[in-house]
């Protein structure tokens, strides 16, 4: 009964780990679980969302010891990456095409046909976008799409105000998006591109199951909203709150900004369900 993990869904869950690098053994097992529970093969494959950033970072690096210890395959997995910034040439050492095959492609055993990334340099942006939205089709949809944050509560280029219903699409950075990103360009913010092709929240929502990473006190007020207030475009990710399959993996840094009602409620729910699985197996 309780062979699939999410035993409560319908139910947002909140995992909490001591600190990034836990928080990164933990996706990284849940997805290798998930993708050997589905079995995949070539003519039905695992289809993974992924994003960029420091938080997946730790995921990354698990999800690489484990398929180098041979307990993971990505051979029928087939990747769609969030987002890509616009104009910065794909061999950018910041570009995301870079950034995704330098921490993790190039470690695995995934087929290069299987890589998705919208292309920031295309002729029509308009048009690569909707075929990527074509694409997602294509494959039967997302099956988990993992994402990380920003600092205002942006999930993949989806700044505040960006619509809930939206696709992918070209966008324009916010500022605050594009001075915390800065870190990335020597500090420089004029180096920072100021346009990004991205998934749209709708996309990311329209994924069987959706995870969120989100480490540090940068991102605690982010988390709050997300989880104690209600679904504003505002902070775009506190769209999960509509999923019904969706759960944050954070570290302990960002629940400062949550009620203690609010973590103690959710780590009970947590050690709850992994003891009635625990039981069960
Ligand atoms: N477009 C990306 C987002 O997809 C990512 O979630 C965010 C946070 O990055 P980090 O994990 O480095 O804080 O950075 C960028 O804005």
């Amino acid at each position: 009964m309780l062979k699939d993990r999410w035993a409560g869904s319908w139910t947002m869950r909140l995992i909490i780990k001591q600190d990034a690098a836990r928080v990164g053994d933990w996706v990284a097992a849940y997805v290798a679980q998930r993708i050997k529970d589905f079995n995949p093969t070539a003519d039905r494959p695992f289809v993974l969302g992924l994003p960029t950033g420091s938080s997946p970072l730790p995921t990354y690096k698990r999800l690489v010891q484990l398929f180098k210890a041979g307990k993971i395959s990505f051979q029928h997995v087939v990747t769609f990456n969030m987002d890509e910034y616009v104009n910065l040439p794909k061999e950018h050492p910041e570009s995301y095409h870079t950034f995704m095959w330098t921490n993790l492609f190039q470690h695995i055993d995934i087929s290069p046909g299987n890589v998705h990334l919208l292309n920031g340099n295309a002729p029509d942006l308009e048009t690569e976008c909707a075929a990527y939205e074509e694409k997602i089709a294509s494959f039967g949809g997302i099956e988990l799409f993992l994402g990380g944050i920003g600092p205002d509560g942006h999930i993949a280029f989806n700044e505040p105000g960006s619509s809930l219903a939206s696709h992918t699409r070209v966008k324009t950075l916010a500022y605050d998006t594009i001075v915390a990103n800065s870190r990335f360009f020597g500090g420089d913010m004029s180096l920072v591109p100021k346009m990004a092709l991205t998934v749209g929240v709708a996309t990311v929502m329209a994924a069987r199951e959706v995870l969120i990473i989100i480490t540090g006190h940068s991102k605690a007020y982010a988390l709050y909203k997300c989880i104690e207030e209600g679904v504003n475009h505002m902070w775009t990710v506190s769209a999960i709150q509509m999923h019904n399959k969706a759960v944050i993996v954070c570290d302990e840094d960002a629940t400062l900004e949550l009620k203690v009602k609010t973590v103690k409620y959710f780590k009970g729910l947590y050690e709850t369900h992994e003891r009635m699985i625990k039981d069960a197996t």
